[in-house]
């Protein structure tokens, strides 16, 4: 069997002056054009699974049903390349986030991220957001570990705090530290507001690896992953730039449609849409082993 993406990613943490670059994929169509770009390893956004798979905001909604579903979809696409998953506040009390996190790792999930919003949890770089306390926000992290650990997975656990919007920055670094007694494997302290918070997160943590969220038109100053690099970041997600990428096309597609009659779009056609998916691959592997459906259609 080919290495998993768990061991990918650990291999890939491990790599010296090497910051792992992870698009936001929010379904399994993102995920086979990211793939086909190239990445190494995907992130699965919980606020793209929201908007994609329930078309919800991102306050929460999506729980583990929705979440394991699109990671699941996301993990078998290409299993040997890491998948680094949202796992929100990881949808209740330590027995949930216990039972999140193995759900996780039996799908595949090569790394998860668990943090310290309340249930009624909302975006990151949204205002009003508010924080359980370090106990239970630690009573989640342990959970997370302790369940990894005594499934001898090789799933990674992320500690991600939201306290630097209202608790700031102090108590956002403090809980991380904490995190880091609880045994996680990385950091990923949200909504850092400049350069200057991105490169001390950086410094205080090291050697633990410290991810940064990119959010398009976010709270953390834009700055692309050389920088990030530079700055000394493991790790460099951009949750939402695949949706940033389609929804306003696709607006526009739809209402051309719908208020001039025309069908406005650079036609890539259906042979070649499908060949994003794998037709190619499905027809031949069909063939293989003597199915007879395909074999006459290409
Ligand atoms: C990382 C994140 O949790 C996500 O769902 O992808 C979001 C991203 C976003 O809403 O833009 C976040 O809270 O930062």
């Amino acid at each position: 069997m080919a290495m998993t993406g768990a061991k990918k990613l650990q291999e890939l943490m491990a790599t010296p002056d090497h910051i792992i670059v992870a698009p936001g994929v929010y379904d399994g169509l993102s995920a086979r054009i990211a793939l086909a770009a190239g990445a190494e390893c995907l992130y699965m956004t919980g606020a793209g699974t929201n908007m994609s798979r329930l078309g919800t905001a991102d306050l929460g909604i999506a729980t583990l049903p929705d979440m394991l579903s699109n990671a699941s979809t996301i993990t078998s696409l290409s299993p040997s390349i890491p998948v680094i998953a949202d796992a929100d506040t990881g949808y209740g009390g330590p027995i949930m986030v216990a039972r999140t996190t193995r759900q996780y790792a039996l799908a595949g999930v090569a790394a998860l991220h668990i943090e310290d919003q309340v249930q009624e949890k909302r975006c990151g770089h949204l205002v009003g957001k508010q924080c359980v306390s370090r106990e239970v926000y630690y009573a989640r992290l342990r959970a997370a570990v302790k369940t990894r650990d005594e499934m001898g997975a090789d799933m990674l656990v992320i500690a991600r705090t939201d306290a630097r919007a209202d608790l700031g920055f102090e108590e956002a670094v403090e809980r991380l530290k904490g995190a880091v007694e609880c045994g996680v494997d990385a950091l990923f302290l949200e909504a850092l507001q400049s350069e200057e918070e991105c490169k001390r997160a950086v410094e205080i943590f090291a050697p633990t690896p410290v991810l940064l969220n990119m959010v398009p038109g976010g709270k953390t100053p834009q700055m692309g992953v050389k920088r990030a690099k530079e700055i000394g970041f493991k790790l460099y997600i951009n949750p939402t730039l695949g949706l940033e990428a389609v929804v306003r096309p696709l607006e526009k597609a739809y209402k051309m449609l719908v208020e001039q009659g025309t069908d406005e779009c650079e036609p890539i056609g259906p042979k070649a849409l499908f060949e994003i998916c794998g037709l190619n691959e499905a027809m031949a592997f069909d063939e293989s082993v003597g199915g007879a459906a395909f074999g006459s259609s290409k």
